[in-house]
């Protein structure tokens, strides 16, 4: 079950342009991150890819089905299917950590299942199995809001993990976690992907993780893909030419203060 995109472009009801022309193909279990600075349009692609937002223009393929074409039970049905681990979960404050992952299959239960594990937590020893890969398996019945921002990253990816996927997609997954932690959490992910064969696709801002844990890295700038290459492929140029600022390179090479910079004579 693949992904497939063609020629897609993404506009935001402002008029903003996000995404243009994005060509795409990944295979089962393979493992992709998208890497580009700031307003490239990484969430914006993983958003798309998630089916919360449809493309503008040309045509996208998600596990051999085309979301626009779907009426809303069968685009349910495929949101259900596919994981997405948020930078900063959104979690209920007051809601046990056992409920939290729980709920990531609250879309594949019946209704009754769901009400009843929202009040009675259902598969503690999942919920437990998954938290325990995260470093978790003693927070269990914690609330949500005493946890730090890296422990509730970690729960957001519990949950996702639980709702057993057929495509992972993480935007900034390690965003909030120290340096151990975010290799371990990474390695993790892709353990996973590969165990169940699970396309993953992530964005992460720390180019040398990136580098390290996925095989194949997508460029994107300004809303294009810059380079689709695999990791060991991707040079110093390339990554210059990723993040290349001109505003801030022209703002640093003004001088701090004109007037003192070039001073007026008065005759
Ligand atoms: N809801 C929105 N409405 C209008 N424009 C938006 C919206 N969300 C994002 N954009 C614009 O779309 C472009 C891509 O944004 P996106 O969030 O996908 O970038 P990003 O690469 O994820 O950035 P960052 O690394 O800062 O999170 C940007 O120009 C942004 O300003």
């Amino acid at each position: 079950m693949s992904i497939r995109l063609s020629g897609v472009d993404y506009v935001h009801p402002n008029g903003q342009t996000a995404l243009q022309g994005i060509d795409l193909t990944l295979n089962p279990g393979e493992q992709v991150a998208i890497i580009g600075p700031s307003g490239a349009g990484k969430t914006t692609l993983l958003r798309l890819l998630a089916t919360s937002l449809l493309p503008s223009s040309g045509e996208l393929r998600l596990l051999d089905l085309q979301p626009a074409r779907l009426g809303s039970g069968d685009l349910r049905r495929l949101r259900s299917r596919i994981g997405l681990i948020h930078q900063s979960p959104p979690l209920p404050p007051r809601q046990r950590v056992v409920t939290a992952v729980l709920a990531g299959r609250l879309g594949q239960w019946s209704l009754a299942r769901a009400l009843v594990s929202l009040c009675y937590p259902l598969d503690i020893p999942g919920a437990r199995q998954e938290l325990a890969r995260l470093d978790l398996g003693d927070r269990l019945f914690d609330r949500c809001d005493q946890l730090s921002g890296g422990q509730q990253q970690r729960v957001g990816i519990a949950r996702t993990l639980y709702q057993r996927p057929d495509l992972l997609l993480a935007d900034e997954p390690v965003s909030a976690m120290d340096p151990v932690l975010a290799d371990h959490t990474l390695s993790l992910l892709g353990e996973v992907a590969r165990e169940r064969q699970l396309p993953l696709v992530a964005s992460l801002h720390a180019v040398d993780l990136a580098l390290k844990h996925f095989p194949r890295i997508l460029g994107l700038r300004a809303g294009r893909i810059l380079f689709d290459k695999s990791a060991g492929e991707v040079s110093e140029q390339d990554l210059t030419a990723l993040y290349a600022n001109e505003s801030l390179t022209a703002r640093q090479s003004e001088p701090a203060n004109p007037a003192i910079a070039r001073p007026v004579r008065c005759l």
